[in-house]
């Protein structure tokens, strides 16, 4: 089979039934392959229904008489995959998106509903020539904005508290395009300069980013990463602009101590490895062995020698106790910050995962300061905008330790900090990167 709609249909029910996205986007393209351009239909189809499912919920609430919920499960995800193009691919031909929605429905076992089908397509599109956005609103903003934009309340309303409705509205844009992929040079084995002309020689476009030294945007399509240049030889990897200035913060040197408490799959850890030369030990912690399988790949490619790696609860080692100069906790979180990265992370995140994951994060910085030698430094980053994993375990640890201190953040670019002076925080909307939160502390030399 390859039709990239039917394709994404079988995905989308998988997503539905619980699979993660990316997941179920893996198991029908190792099973069928297809060519470049229908692979890239299907996946923005799957990705792009999940993401605005909210919304295009809300369009069959509206036109149907029966709403999205009480429809047969699989005629949803037709109509979704329908809808979603109608509102979202403007290259798409209008007449391709209703036709290729209602041969979908023939196909999977709605053939009366056809007309059903066509007719709600329709019916969207007449609202469309009378006004630009169909869409009934509720008043209260935060509906509104969840309807609009396809996030949960309760993300709208922790985004609302800390931004403001403008600002709020500007992020939930963000949150919906297409992520972009950043490269960090392994400054050990190659240069920025090296690196770029490589790509132009290969035909690929990359850009510098400002104020991150080692870091390279790709610009446009570029297929698999693995055939880039220099991707075997160890010269670059892939991570986020936002990622790479947690190792510029804690800035480690050459012949350190450094223990990394959430270490897998090691974007971090191989970035502190390479900004110490390679000198010295990092110790790389994680309790997820498959991560840390990951982990040991990405080393042995970028040929690093001082990352040894520890399986394990990073609350339960008593190993490490203030031997480290540094320690790294990029602690486990619920990525508030880089929901543009993962289509379903808006809905399977709740405020209960908040709460157990604010817990654990909690006792891992508890634990792992117990790891800084006297005079060291610890930075904690996680990648959401959620205060209750932020702001607020700093302020806890900070008043139970009186022993730490925060510093100041070197010089890293201007972040907002609009809400509390506890930390760094990257706003996506400002700074075109992921959603990132870091802050840097020192334990005093008179502590115990
Ligand atoms: C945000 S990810 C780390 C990403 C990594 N630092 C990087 O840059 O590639 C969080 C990691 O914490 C690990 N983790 C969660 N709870 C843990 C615990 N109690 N002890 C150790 N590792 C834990 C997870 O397995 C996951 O790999």
């Amino acid at each position: 089979m390859n039709n990239p709609r039917q394709l994404a249909f079988i995905a989308l029910r998988d997503v539905h039934k619980g699979a993660y996205a990316d997941v179920a986007l893996d198991r029908v393209l190792q099973k069928f392959k297809l060519p470049d351009h229908d692979r890239r239909l299907m996946t923005e189809l799957l990705y792009g229904s999940v993401r605005r499912q909210r919304t295009l919920d809300a369009l069959i609430d509206q036109l149907a008489t029966k709403p999205a919920n009480q429809q047969p499960k699989d005629l949803r995800t037709i109509l979704h995959l329908g809808f979603y193009q109608l509102r979202y691919q403007e290259r798409i031909p209008v007449s391709a998106s209703v036709n290729t929605t209602v041969e979908l429905a023939k196909e999977n076992g709605f053939t009366g509903l056809t007309g059903f089908v066509n007719g709600l397509l329709r019916q969207y599109l007449r609202l469309v020539e009378k006004s630009p956005e169909p869409l009934k609103l509720p008043e209260n903003p935060v509906e509104k904005l969840g309807i609009l934009y396809s996030f949960p309340d309760w993300i709208i309303q922790v985004w609302l508290d800390q931004l403001g409705l403008a600002e709020t509205e500007k992020l939930c844009e963000w949150m919906n395009q297409t992520p972009t992929i950043d490269l960090r040079v392994n400054i050990l084995r190659s240069s920025v300069e090296k690196v770029e002309l490589a790509f132009k020689n290969a035909g690929v476009l990359v850009r510098p980013i400002p104020h991150v030294p080692q870091g390279l945007r790709l610009i446009g399509n570029t297929g698999p990463i693995q055939n880039l240049p220099g991707f075997r030889e160890g010269w670059w990897t892939i991570q986020d602009s936002s990622a790479q200035l947690v190792g510029h913060l804690l800035d480690p040197q050459p012949g350190e101590v450094v223990i990394d408490a959430c270490a897998a799959p090691g974007g971090k850890t191989t970035h502190l490895a390479e900004l110490m030369g390679d000198q010295g030990k990092i110790w790389a912690c994680d309790r997820t062995a498959s991560r840390l399988r990951k982990l040991k790949e990405n080393t042995q490619r970028l040929h690093l020698q001082s990352i040894e790696i520890c399986t394990g609860d990073s609350r339960h080692f008593t190993q490490f106790h203030h031997i480290a100069d540094r320690v790294l906790l990029d602690a486990p979180c619920s990525g508030l910050g880089t929901l543009h990265r993962h289509a379903d992370a808006r809905w399977r995140q709740t405020p209960e995962s908040v709460k157990e994951l604010a817990l654990l994060q909690q006792e891992l910085l508890t634990h792992t300061a117990s790891f800084v030698k006297p005079g060291g430094v610890l930075v904690y980053a996680t990648c959401t905008l959620h205060p209750a994993e932020n702001e607020q375990v700093i302020a806890k640890f900070l008043a139970a330790n009186p022993h730490w201190q925060q510093l100041p953040s070197l010089n890293l670019p201007k972040v907002e900090t609009n809400t509390s002076s506890l930390g760094l925080k990257v706003w996506p909307h400002h700074q075109d990167m992921d959603g990132f939160f870091m802050v840097r502390l020192r334990k005093t030399n008179d502590s115990e």
